[in-house]
Protein backbone atom coordinates (compact mmCIF):
# COMPACT_ATOMS: atom_id res chain seq x y z
CA UNK A 1 0.00 0.00 0.00
CA UNK A 2 2.75 2.23 1.13
CA UNK A 3 4.38 1.75 -2.27
CA UNK A 4 0.90 2.55 -4.15
CA UNK A 5 0.94 6.27 -1.92
CA UNK A 6 5.14 6.76 -2.36
CA UNK A 7 4.17 6.22 -6.25
CA UNK A 8 1.18 8.47 -6.52
CA UNK A 9 3.33 11.38 -4.37
CA UNK A 10 6.21 10.86 -6.88
CA UNK A 11 3.84 11.22 -10.33
CA UNK A 12 2.15 14.59 -8.51
CA UNK A 13 5.79 15.91 -7.80
CA UNK A 14 6.92 15.43 -11.45
CA UNK A 15 3.59 16.94 -12.25
CA UNK A 16 3.92 20.60 -10.31
CA UNK A 17 7.42 20.31 -11.20
CA UNK A 18 6.91 19.95 -14.71
CA UNK A 19 3.75 22.29 -15.61
CA UNK A 20 3.55 26.03 -15.37
CA UNK A 21 0.93 27.63 -12.89
CA UNK A 22 -1.19 28.44 -16.59
CA UNK A 23 -1.20 24.60 -17.11
CA UNK A 24 -2.14 23.42 -13.82
CA UNK A 25 -4.91 25.62 -13.41
CA UNK A 26 -6.33 24.95 -17.08
CA UNK A 27 -5.95 21.15 -15.70
CA UNK A 28 -7.45 21.70 -12.58
CA UNK A 29 -10.65 23.47 -14.38
CA UNK A 30 -11.11 21.34 -17.15
CA UNK A 31 -11.21 18.65 -13.79
CA UNK A 32 -13.95 20.64 -12.17
CA UNK A 33 -16.03 20.69 -15.48
CA UNK A 34 -15.56 16.55 -15.91
CA UNK A 35 -16.19 15.82 -12.13
CA UNK A 36 -19.46 16.71 -10.77
CA UNK A 37 -18.33 15.66 -7.01
CA UNK A 38 -15.40 17.20 -7.22
CA UNK A 39 -16.90 20.53 -8.55
CA UNK A 40 -19.46 20.35 -5.78
CA UNK A 41 -17.35 19.99 -2.84
CA UNK A 42 -15.39 23.10 -5.05
CA UNK A 43 -18.59 25.30 -4.41
CA UNK A 44 -18.59 25.27 -0.89
CA UNK A 45 -14.98 26.89 -1.09
CA UNK A 46 -14.82 28.83 -3.98
CA UNK A 47 -16.34 32.45 -4.62
CA UNK A 48 -19.02 33.92 -6.46
CA UNK A 49 -20.04 36.60 -8.45
CA UNK A 50 -23.75 37.59 -8.07
CA UNK A 51 -26.25 38.39 -10.81
CA UNK A 52 -29.64 39.84 -10.79
CA UNK A 53 -31.75 38.80 -13.79
CA UNK A 54 -28.49 38.98 -15.75
CA UNK A 55 -27.50 41.74 -14.47
CA UNK A 56 -23.72 41.89 -12.21
CA UNK A 57 -24.02 43.10 -9.03
CA UNK A 58 -21.29 45.99 -8.57
CA UNK A 59 -19.57 48.11 -5.90
CA UNK A 60 -18.48 51.65 -6.30
CA UNK A 61 -15.63 52.25 -4.16
CA UNK A 62 -14.60 55.96 -4.54
CA UNK A 63 -13.98 56.40 -8.75
CA UNK A 64 -14.01 53.02 -9.50
CA UNK A 65 -16.30 49.76 -9.97
CA UNK A 66 -15.27 46.74 -8.87
CA UNK A 67 -17.10 43.22 -9.09
CA UNK A 68 -17.08 41.87 -5.49
CA UNK A 69 -16.78 38.08 -5.10
CA UNK A 70 -18.73 36.70 -2.39
CA UNK A 71 -17.24 33.59 -0.28
CA UNK A 72 -19.17 30.30 -0.12
CA UNK A 73 -19.56 31.42 3.59
CA UNK A 74 -21.20 34.80 2.42
CA UNK A 75 -23.32 33.27 0.07
CA UNK A 76 -24.71 30.96 2.46
CA UNK A 77 -25.81 33.69 4.91
CA UNK A 78 -27.63 35.82 2.49
CA UNK A 79 -29.83 32.75 1.12
CA UNK A 80 -30.31 32.07 4.92
CA UNK A 81 -31.86 35.55 5.20
CA UNK A 82 -33.85 34.83 2.28
CA UNK A 83 -34.65 31.25 4.38
CA UNK A 84 -33.16 29.55 1.20
CA UNK A 85 -31.22 26.46 0.73
CA UNK A 86 -27.59 26.16 0.04
CA UNK A 87 -28.72 23.75 -2.52
CA UNK A 88 -29.27 27.34 -4.49
CA UNK A 89 -25.42 26.92 -4.28
CA UNK A 90 -25.64 24.50 -6.70
CA UNK A 91 -27.59 26.55 -10.03
CA UNK A 92 -23.98 28.05 -10.15
CA UNK A 93 -21.54 27.92 -13.10
CA UNK A 94 -17.82 27.93 -12.89
CA UNK A 95 -15.96 30.54 -14.93
CA UNK A 96 -12.47 30.18 -13.91
CA UNK A 97 -10.15 30.22 -10.72
CA UNK A 98 -7.38 31.74 -9.25
CA UNK A 99 -3.63 30.33 -9.54
CA UNK A 100 -4.21 28.96 -6.23
CA UNK A 101 -7.47 27.17 -7.46
CA UNK A 102 -9.61 29.07 -5.43
CA UNK A 103 -12.44 28.50 -7.53
CA UNK A 104 -14.61 31.42 -9.29
CA UNK A 105 -18.54 30.69 -9.60
CA UNK A 106 -21.24 33.05 -11.62
CA UNK A 107 -24.65 32.89 -10.01
CA UNK A 108 -27.93 33.98 -10.86
CA UNK A 109 -29.98 35.45 -7.51
CA UNK A 110 -33.02 36.87 -10.29
CA UNK A 111 -35.70 35.46 -8.07
CA UNK A 112 -34.80 37.47 -5.02
CA UNK A 113 -35.62 40.08 -3.81
CA UNK A 114 -33.14 42.49 -5.38
CA UNK A 115 -33.11 45.64 -3.20
CA UNK A 116 -32.47 43.61 0.10
CA UNK A 117 -29.53 41.95 -1.63
CA UNK A 118 -28.04 45.49 -2.65
CA UNK A 119 -28.76 46.89 1.13
CA UNK A 120 -27.26 44.10 2.58
CA UNK A 121 -24.09 43.88 0.13
CA UNK A 122 -23.62 47.75 -0.20
CA UNK A 123 -23.86 47.77 -4.19
CA UNK A 124 -25.80 47.27 -6.91
CA UNK A 125 -26.99 45.42 -9.75
CA UNK A 126 -26.29 47.32 -12.83
CA UNK A 127 -27.49 46.72 -16.42
CA UNK A 128 -24.36 44.72 -18.55
CA UNK A 129 -24.56 47.54 -21.15
CA UNK A 130 -23.00 50.25 -18.16
CA UNK A 131 -21.16 47.95 -16.18
CA UNK A 132 -18.97 46.71 -18.67
CA UNK A 133 -18.02 49.87 -19.88
CA UNK A 134 -17.42 51.13 -16.34
CA UNK A 135 -15.06 48.25 -14.70
CA UNK A 136 -11.62 47.51 -15.73
CA UNK A 137 -10.43 45.81 -18.58
CA UNK A 138 -10.11 42.31 -17.36
CA UNK A 139 -13.48 42.37 -15.34
CA UNK A 140 -15.10 43.21 -18.29
CA UNK A 141 -14.34 40.20 -19.87
CA UNK A 142 -15.61 38.08 -17.10
CA UNK A 143 -18.15 39.50 -16.72
CA UNK A 144 -18.90 39.03 -20.36
CA UNK A 145 -18.02 35.15 -20.25
CA UNK A 146 -19.76 35.00 -16.75
CA UNK A 147 -23.35 36.51 -18.11
CA UNK A 148 -23.14 34.85 -21.03
CA UNK A 149 -22.89 31.31 -19.82
CA UNK A 150 -25.83 32.38 -17.41
CA UNK A 151 -27.73 33.79 -20.28
CA UNK A 152 -27.04 30.36 -22.38
CA UNK A 153 -28.26 28.03 -19.38
CA UNK A 154 -31.30 30.30 -18.89
CA UNK A 155 -32.89 29.77 -22.43
CA UNK A 156 -31.64 26.07 -22.57
CA UNK A 157 -33.80 24.53 -19.54
CA UNK A 158 -35.68 22.38 -22.08
CA UNK A 159 -34.45 20.21 -24.87
CA UNK A 160 -35.44 21.21 -28.06
CA UNK A 161 -36.21 17.91 -29.12
CA UNK A 162 -38.61 16.05 -26.57
CA UNK A 163 -39.76 19.64 -24.63
CA UNK A 164 -38.58 17.55 -21.27
CA UNK A 165 -36.22 19.95 -18.78
CA UNK A 166 -32.69 19.75 -19.44
CA UNK A 167 -29.93 19.17 -15.84
CA UNK A 168 -27.03 20.62 -16.06
CA UNK A 169 -24.05 19.31 -14.77
CA UNK A 170 -22.48 20.88 -11.77
CA UNK A 171 -19.88 23.22 -13.65
CA UNK A 172 -22.00 24.25 -16.02
CA UNK A 173 -20.58 23.34 -18.53
CA UNK A 174 -22.99 21.35 -20.53
CA UNK A 175 -26.75 20.19 -20.06
CA UNK A 176 -28.46 17.13 -20.83
CA UNK A 177 -32.00 15.72 -21.74
CA UNK A 178 -31.92 12.19 -20.12
CA UNK A 179 -34.65 11.83 -21.75
CA UNK A 180 -33.66 11.68 -25.30
CA UNK A 181 -30.12 11.64 -24.29
CA UNK A 182 -29.04 15.08 -26.11
CA UNK A 183 -25.97 16.77 -24.26
CA UNK A 184 -26.52 20.61 -25.11
CA UNK A 185 -22.86 22.73 -24.48
CA UNK A 186 -23.03 26.35 -24.26
CA UNK A 187 -22.99 28.30 -27.64
CA UNK A 188 -22.00 31.68 -28.91
CA UNK A 189 -22.16 33.44 -32.19
CA UNK A 190 -19.41 33.74 -34.35
CA UNK A 191 -18.80 37.32 -35.80
CA UNK A 192 -16.20 38.33 -38.18
CA UNK A 193 -15.34 42.03 -37.79
CA UNK A 194 -13.15 43.86 -40.74
CA UNK A 195 -11.22 47.16 -41.19
CA UNK A 196 -11.01 47.49 -44.73
CA UNK A 197 -8.39 49.70 -46.03
CA UNK A 198 -7.39 51.38 -49.40
CA UNK A 199 -3.66 51.36 -48.29
CA UNK A 200 -4.08 55.64 -46.76
CA UNK A 201 -7.87 55.52 -45.60
CA UNK A 202 -9.94 53.19 -43.94
CA UNK A 203 -13.64 52.57 -44.04
CA UNK A 204 -16.25 53.42 -41.12
CA UNK A 205 -19.34 52.89 -40.81
CA UNK A 206 -22.59 53.51 -38.58
CA UNK A 207 -26.12 51.65 -38.44
CA UNK A 208 -29.18 54.17 -37.54
CA UNK A 209 -29.55 52.17 -33.91
CA UNK A 210 -25.90 53.59 -33.32
CA UNK A 211 -25.45 56.33 -30.87
CA UNK A 212 -25.26 59.92 -32.79
CA UNK A 213 -21.59 60.21 -34.46
CA UNK A 214 -20.56 56.90 -33.86
CA UNK A 215 -18.93 55.52 -36.41
CA UNK A 216 -16.92 51.41 -36.71
CA UNK A 217 -15.87 48.93 -38.90
CA UNK A 218 -17.86 46.63 -40.63
CA UNK A 219 -19.31 43.48 -39.02
CA UNK A 220 -21.71 40.15 -39.54
CA UNK A 221 -22.62 37.21 -38.23
CA UNK A 222 -20.81 34.15 -39.90
CA UNK A 223 -23.13 31.69 -42.10
CA UNK A 224 -23.15 28.02 -41.49
CA UNK A 225 -20.83 26.34 -43.08
CA UNK A 226 -18.43 29.94 -44.29
CA UNK A 227 -14.73 30.04 -43.78
CA UNK A 228 -13.87 33.01 -41.65
CA UNK A 229 -12.23 34.36 -44.81
CA UNK A 230 -15.40 33.64 -46.62
CA UNK A 231 -17.39 35.66 -44.10
CA UNK A 232 -14.83 38.49 -44.29
CA UNK A 233 -15.44 38.58 -48.28
CA UNK A 234 -19.12 38.42 -48.38
CA UNK A 235 -19.53 40.68 -45.68
CA UNK A 236 -17.66 43.54 -47.09
CA UNK A 237 -19.33 42.85 -50.37
CA UNK A 238 -22.82 43.06 -48.70
CA UNK A 239 -22.50 46.07 -46.84
CA UNK A 240 -20.19 48.15 -49.43
CA UNK A 241 -19.93 46.71 -52.22
CA UNK A 242 -16.51 46.52 -52.51
CA UNK A 243 -13.81 43.19 -53.12
CA UNK A 244 -11.56 42.75 -50.19
CA UNK A 245 -8.49 41.28 -51.45
CA UNK A 246 -6.08 40.65 -48.95
CA UNK A 247 -7.06 39.84 -45.30
CA UNK A 248 -5.31 39.15 -42.08
CA UNK A 249 -6.18 38.20 -38.57
CA UNK A 250 -5.53 40.81 -35.90
CA UNK A 251 -7.42 39.28 -32.73
CA UNK A 252 -11.02 37.69 -31.32
CA UNK A 253 -12.69 39.15 -28.19
CA UNK A 254 -15.85 37.44 -26.58
CA UNK A 255 -18.81 40.15 -27.12
CA UNK A 256 -21.60 39.93 -24.95
CA UNK A 257 -24.44 41.98 -26.86
CA UNK A 258 -27.02 40.80 -27.76
CA UNK A 259 -25.69 37.61 -26.65
CA UNK A 260 -22.17 35.97 -26.78
CA UNK A 261 -20.64 36.87 -30.02
CA UNK A 262 -17.20 35.38 -30.92
CA UNK A 263 -15.95 38.44 -32.16
CA UNK A 264 -13.20 37.71 -34.82
CA UNK A 265 -11.21 41.03 -36.12
CA UNK A 266 -9.62 41.16 -39.59
CA UNK A 267 -7.99 43.90 -41.42
CA UNK A 268 -8.59 43.64 -45.34
CA UNK A 269 -7.37 45.82 -47.83
CA UNK A 270 -9.23 46.27 -51.23
CA UNK A 271 -7.82 47.48 -54.64
CA UNK A 272 -7.21 50.91 -55.97
CA UNK A 273 -9.19 50.53 -58.29
CA UNK A 274 -12.42 49.52 -57.20
CA UNK A 275 -13.01 52.23 -54.54
CA UNK A 276 -16.56 53.69 -54.54
CA UNK A 277 -18.48 52.58 -51.94
CA UNK A 278 -22.06 51.03 -52.49
CA UNK A 279 -23.83 51.12 -49.55
CA UNK A 280 -26.43 48.38 -48.36
CA UNK A 281 -29.11 51.39 -46.63
CA UNK A 282 -31.51 48.20 -45.37
CA UNK A 283 -28.03 47.57 -42.80
CA UNK A 284 -26.05 50.82 -42.93
CA UNK A 285 -27.08 54.56 -42.25
CA UNK A 286 -23.55 55.97 -43.89
CA UNK A 287 -20.25 54.02 -44.64
CA UNK A 288 -17.43 56.34 -45.69
CA UNK A 289 -13.82 56.51 -46.04
CA UNK A 290 -11.51 58.03 -43.26
CA UNK A 291 -7.90 59.74 -43.33
CA UNK A 292 -5.47 58.89 -40.35
CA UNK A 293 -5.91 63.05 -39.36
CA UNK A 294 -9.73 62.62 -39.26
CA UNK A 295 -9.02 59.03 -37.14
CA UNK A 296 -6.45 60.18 -34.67
CA UNK A 297 -8.96 63.14 -34.10
CA UNK A 298 -11.81 60.89 -33.87
CA UNK A 299 -10.12 58.69 -31.87
CA UNK A 300 -9.29 62.09 -28.97
CA UNK A 301 -12.98 62.43 -29.21
CA UNK A 302 -14.82 61.71 -25.94
CA UNK A 303 -18.65 61.15 -26.85
CA UNK A 304 -20.05 63.94 -25.10
CA UNK A 305 -17.73 66.48 -27.08
CA UNK A 306 -19.30 65.14 -30.18
CA UNK A 307 -22.16 67.19 -30.67
CA UNK A 308 -21.55 70.59 -32.55
CA UNK A 309 -23.72 73.74 -32.27
CA UNK A 310 -25.23 73.26 -34.98
CA UNK A 311 -26.58 70.10 -33.82
CA UNK A 312 -24.70 67.86 -35.64
CA UNK A 313 -22.28 65.61 -34.56
CA UNK A 314 -18.36 65.11 -35.24
CA UNK A 315 -16.81 61.70 -35.61
CA UNK A 316 -16.19 59.28 -32.83
CA UNK A 317 -15.49 55.83 -32.19
CA UNK A 318 -15.58 52.96 -29.57
CA UNK A 319 -14.14 52.66 -26.44
CA UNK A 320 -10.75 50.40 -25.90
CA UNK A 321 -13.76 47.50 -24.64
CA UNK A 322 -14.50 46.73 -28.48
CA UNK A 323 -12.21 45.08 -30.81
CA UNK A 324 -12.70 47.65 -32.42
CA UNK A 325 -11.18 50.35 -31.20
CA UNK A 326 -8.09 47.67 -31.36
CA UNK A 327 -8.61 46.98 -35.09
CA UNK A 328 -8.48 51.02 -35.72
CA UNK A 329 -5.66 51.90 -33.60
CA UNK A 330 -3.23 48.85 -35.28
CA UNK A 331 -4.36 50.59 -38.46
CA UNK A 332 -3.10 53.86 -37.08
CA UNK A 333 0.24 52.87 -36.08
CA UNK A 334 0.84 51.21 -39.00
CA UNK A 335 -0.04 54.14 -40.80
CA UNK A 336 2.32 55.57 -39.24
CA UNK A 337 5.58 53.24 -39.15
CA UNK A 338 5.27 52.03 -42.57
CA UNK A 339 5.29 53.92 -45.96
CA UNK A 340 1.81 53.65 -47.44
CA UNK A 341 1.26 50.42 -49.14
CA UNK A 342 0.30 50.37 -52.71
CA UNK A 343 -1.88 47.25 -54.48
N1 LIG B 1 -16.90 44.53 -30.18
C1 LIG B 1 -16.92 45.32 -31.24
O1 LIG B 1 -15.99 46.10 -31.46
C2 LIG B 1 -18.09 45.27 -32.20
C3 LIG B 1 -18.13 46.16 -33.29
C4 LIG B 1 -19.16 46.05 -34.21
C5 LIG B 1 -20.18 45.07 -34.04
N2 LIG B 1 -20.12 44.26 -32.95
C6 LIG B 1 -21.16 43.23 -32.74
O2 LIG B 1 -21.20 42.39 -33.89
C7 LIG B 1 -22.48 41.82 -33.99
C8 LIG B 1 -22.90 41.64 -35.43
O3 LIG B 1 -22.82 42.84 -36.12
P1 LIG B 1 -23.88 43.27 -37.24
O4 LIG B 1 -25.11 43.81 -36.59
O5 LIG B 1 -23.14 44.17 -38.17
O6 LIG B 1 -24.26 41.88 -37.95
P2 LIG B 1 -24.86 41.61 -39.41
O7 LIG B 1 -24.27 42.55 -40.41
O8 LIG B 1 -24.72 40.14 -39.68
O9 LIG B 1 -26.39 42.00 -39.32
C9 LIG B 1 -27.22 41.65 -38.24
C10 LIG B 1 -28.38 40.80 -38.75
O10 LIG B 1 -27.91 39.49 -39.03
C11 LIG B 1 -28.91 38.52 -38.77
N3 LIG B 1 -28.28 37.43 -37.98
C12 LIG B 1 -27.70 36.34 -38.55
N4 LIG B 1 -27.21 35.51 -37.61
C13 LIG B 1 -27.49 36.07 -36.41
C14 LIG B 1 -27.20 35.69 -35.06
N5 LIG B 1 -26.56 34.57 -34.75
N6 LIG B 1 -27.59 36.53 -34.08
C15 LIG B 1 -28.25 37.68 -34.36
N7 LIG B 1 -28.52 38.10 -35.63
C16 LIG B 1 -28.14 37.30 -36.65
C17 LIG B 1 -30.07 39.27 -38.09
O11 LIG B 1 -31.05 39.47 -39.06
C18 LIG B 1 -29.47 40.61 -37.71
O12 LIG B 1 -30.39 41.65 -37.76
C19 LIG B 1 -23.42 42.72 -33.18
O13 LIG B 1 -23.91 41.93 -32.13
C20 LIG B 1 -22.55 43.81 -32.62
O14 LIG B 1 -22.84 44.11 -31.25
C21 LIG B 1 -19.11 44.33 -32.04
MG1 LIG C 1 -23.16 44.30 -40.23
Amino acid sequence: MAAIYRAAYRRAALFYRSHSTYVRKMRYLNKLKEDDSLCRQAQTSGTFYIFHNLSPFLQKVGKKYLIPQLSAAEMKRILEKFKETEQWIEKSVLIGCSDEHVPHFALDLGALERSVIEVELEGSFTDLRKAFFVVDEKDSSLLASAQGLLRWHDSHQYCSKTGQPTQKNVAGSKRVCHASGITYYPQMSPVVIILVSDGSRCLLARQASFPQGMYTALSGFCDVGEAVEEAVRREVAEEVGLEAESLWYSASQHWPFPSSCLMIACHALVRRQQLEISMNSLELEEARWFGLEEIMEGLKREPKSAKQDNGSYLPWFPPKQAIAHKLIDEWVKQQTSQPTQVL
